[in-house]
């Protein structure tokens, strides 16, 4: 297939040979043009680029994926073949990293081939100006240079540009050769059960073209890339550092993955970052250049589980569009093979189950099928959750990454490198602590010795826990406002904190991250607490009917209670309308911990807060219970409350509390309380009404308030406006001392009635009109 600057990425499968006699293969070409393969036993039907059967020799290989690419480097481009898949399944083979001569031709390798065709056509064009070579190992996460003596000092790299690297410039194809033949000796290999000489490295051979176009230089390189294979430690038996390899080299490979896919999907952000290969090869994994994977596969039924975990890599690194004779064969092939698909051992692991009637949730899904796991090891388990974890996240978003922004799409990349170093410390973790013996587990125990323990439940829980929580943050992310202060997926982890599977584990995490990132400390909530608090979640409500924050002066109160309690927080003031609106959802409230009944402060709202909740209907205590705590203990007083506990604890006839606490259940707000008829008037009311003298209204008014100020005591006085006690005690004190008042003005000769006090008076009791 001719590799157009439309397809800058191709993905081609190579299929190795069977070696035993008696073994069938796994794998089905259904189909050459357009090339479409099937694995049988678990009715999978894939399309690729290219796929090559185990006939298809070096050489037809060679001028199919990388031939092409030569041309580009040419041309001034920066092209990159990869050799990807299991161990032994002929990475180093089809690369050609082990060169050891060209006694056979049949069986060279890639980049003899590229050098050959370099030196070939610029000898023939005359465009050459100097070719160079270079030859890396990435080991451990650690670069070597395996043309220098000294294999054994890494180089530095910053950025993506590695230090003190050798670049030979070459006169002849012999002594590249050489150069090649002297490096794969110094590779890092080791023996394993699946190959005498397996790489433990990625290994990148490096051609620099330069050329002259006219009197233009032109420069381009090929980057030829022998990757260490994906590996399952049962079959390999790798143990101690060989095990410590294995798992650097699956992040590597999964990194790649994540790379090339993300940039398959013209994603705005590449995560070149996350491993040592990615970002050394930063300058050449773009857009603008050109990609092959060649991912090797093993035809042996006994590999089925690490050929499909192949095939789904490269399907991922690269979504190939379907045309419709594409369809059409693998409809028409599901079609035959239907009955395999209803039986449900032979489901694939990485084939999430779809079954119509569940919802689709990542919860729901098995991430392992345990009908698999006896056939997966624990070195395996990175990959094998990769891979589950990936399909689990795009089924549960239900979108194809296409239709996503870019942001979304760099957030879900990192996710899945973060779910996938929690995971490696799991695993890790797994190895120092060995779990209890499952019977799930049981085929593995009889590798024990070789094969750390771990129990599969674990592991599900675990990527189960990860993927939840991830996906909680890209919900909260994807709603957040962009102008928040403070980190809404925050927020959300926080208020998820509490639930009660993840109390206990999640103790550390309120302590460590809470307190270091979110800005705000995290109760240390016992259970019976949150018990407590998710019978409250009504209650939570009532309290901000409108479901806005609850006033500064609220969280103080309730903070400083706190203080003296187990429980404690704060919220930052600082806080988003989004991030407010989020705290109101009925969960949230739930699990923030936010109110805790008897345990929590008695925070008694702002009065304009409880004006403004008007509550008109009844509570009946008898069904309210608990969940009128909140609502009316923060309306009531010090003795109240201590009648509604005494009652509650009592058990008193719930009668009693009605009467006692009366004004709660027919609790009218002061403002809103409509005037009853036969209320009682007030003193100036009163003496208004009596008055039978012919003066005007006014007049009867200011005599009415004149009366009061002289006859009249603290209750009456405090009748009037603007007069509190204070002041009521100050009139009558001055009433003794001084006799009555003449006038209402005598008022500004009492002490501490200034123009303004007194001026306020006249206009609140309406005597200065
Ligand atoms: N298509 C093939 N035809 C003939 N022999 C092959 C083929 N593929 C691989 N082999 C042989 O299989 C053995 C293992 O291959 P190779 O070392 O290339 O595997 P690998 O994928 O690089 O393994 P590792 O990841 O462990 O390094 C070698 O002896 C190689 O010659």
């Amino acid at each position: 297939m001719e590799v157009s600057k439309k397809e800058c990425i191709t993905v081609s499968i190579r299929i190795k040979p069977t070696l035993k006699s008696k073994d069938t293969s796994c794998i089905q070409v259904i189909s050459k043009e357009p090339p479409v393969l099937a694995i049988p036993e678990r009715s999978q039907a894939y399309h690729f680029d290219n796929i090559f059967s185990d006939e298809i020799d070096q050489e037809e290989i060679y001028d199919k994926t990388v031939k092409p690419l030569v041309d580009h480097v040419k041309k001034g481009y920066n092209c990159t073949v990869f050799a990807y898949g299991q161990t032994g399944t002929g990475k180093t083979y089809t690369m050609g990293t082990g060169f050891q001569g060209l006694d056979d031709l049949s069986h060279v390798g890639i980049i003899p081939r590229v050098l050959n065709d370099i030196f070939t056509n610029h000898a023939d064009n005359n465009e050459f100006v100097d070719i160079g070579i270079s030859f890396l190992e990435i080991y451990n996460e650690k670069v070597f240079d395996l043309l220098q003596p000294d294999r054994k000092t890494p180089l530095s790299v910053s950025g993506f540009v590695v230090q003190d690297m050798a670049i030979k410039i070459i006169d002849s194809i012999d002594s590249a050769m050489m150069l090649l033949e002297l490096g794969s000796k110094k590779r890092h290999v080791a023996e394993t059960k699946q190959n005498i000489n397996s790489s433990r490295s990625h290994a990148i051979f490096t051609v620099y073209f330069t050329g002259r176009n006219g009197t233009e230089e032109v420069k381009g390189k090929i980057n030829l890339v022998d990757l260490a294979g994906s590996e399952s430690v049962r079959k390999t038996g790798n143990t101690g550092s060989t095990f410590q390899e294995g798992v650097s080299i699956n992040k590597g490979l999964l990194s790649i993955g994540q790379v090339i896919s993300a940039l398959s999907m013209k994603s705005a952000y590449i995560p070149y970052r996350q491993t040592m290969i990615t970002s050394i090869l930063q300058g050449s994994l773009n857009v603008d250049n050109y990609i092959s994977l060649i991912a090797c596969v093993s035809a042996s039924s006994d590999n089925i589980t690490e050929t499909l975990q192949t095939l789904d890599f490269s399907q991922r690194a690269k979504k190939i569009r379907s045309n419709p004779e594409v369809n059409q064969i693998i409809t028409k092939y599901k079609k035959e093979h239907s009955s395999a698909i209803r039986t449900p051992l032979k489901r694939q692991t990485t084939t999430p189950l779809k079954t119509p009637a569940r919802k689709k949730t990542i919860f729901s899904m098995p991430l392992i099928n345990e009908a698999n796991q006896s056939q997966i090891d624990n070195s395996n388990q990175i990959s094998v959750c990769s891979s589950s974890v990936t399909s689990i996240m795009s089924n549960y978003m239900d979108i194809t990454q296409e239709t996503l922004s870019p942001v979304i799409r760099k957030y879900i990349t990192k996710m899945e490198v973060s779910i996938m170093d929690k995971l490696e410390s799991v695993i890790k973790n797994s190895l120092k602590t060995p779990a209890k013996s499952s019977p799930l587990a049981a085929p593995l125990q009889a590798d024990k010795e070789n094969t750390p323990g771990m129990s599969w439940n674990k592991i599900q829980n675990e990527v189960s826990k990860l993927v939840k929580s991830e996906i909680a943050q890209l919900k909260v992310k994807t709603v957040r406002a962009t102008s928040s202060p403070i980190d809404g997926a925050k927020i959300k982890r926080v208020l998820e904190y509490d639930s009660p599977a993840d109390e206990i584990n999640n103790t550390a995490i309120s302590e460590t991250d809470s307190n270091k990132d979110f800005g705000f400390k995290m109760p240390m909530i016992p259970t019976k607490k949150y018990k407590q608090s998710k019978n409250l979640q009504n209650s939570a409500l009532e309290i901000e009917p409108t479901g806005q924050m609850p006033r500064r002066s609220m969280r103080l109160s309730m903070k400083k209670h706190d203080a003296s309690n187990v429980s404690d927080m704060s919220f930052d003031s600082t806080m988003t309308k989004d991030e407010s609106s989020f705290i109101q959802q009925p969960e949230a409230s739930e699990q923030s911990g936010f109110l805790f009944g008897d345990q929590l402060p008695i925070a008694t709202p702002r009065r304009s807060t409880r004006l403004s909740k008007k509550p008109t209907e009844d509570i009946d205590l008898n069904t309210t219970k608990n969940s009128c705590d909140i609502s009316c203990s923060s309306l009531l007083n010090s003795s109240e409350r201590n009648l509604l506990n005494a009652v509650r604890s009592k058990k008193k006839n719930i009668a009693v509390v009605r009467k006692s606490v009366g004004f709660i259940t027919k609790y009218k707000s002061p403002k809103t309380k409509k005037k009853r008829k036969g209320a009682k008037k007030s003193p100036v009311h009163k003496l208004i009404s009596q008055s039978k003298s012919r003066d005007s209204p006014r007049t009867v008014h200011s005599k009415a308030v004149l009366k009061i100020l002289n006859d009249g005591n603290l209750k009456d006085l405090g009748t009037l406006h603007s007069v509190g006690a204070k002041t009521g005690e100050q009139i009558l004190l001055y009433r003794k001392l001084k006799g009555s008042f003449n006038e209402i003005e005598d008022l500004s000769l009492v002490p501490g009635w200034g123009t303004k006090k007194f001026e306020r008076f006249m206009t609140l009791n309406l005597l200065k009109m």
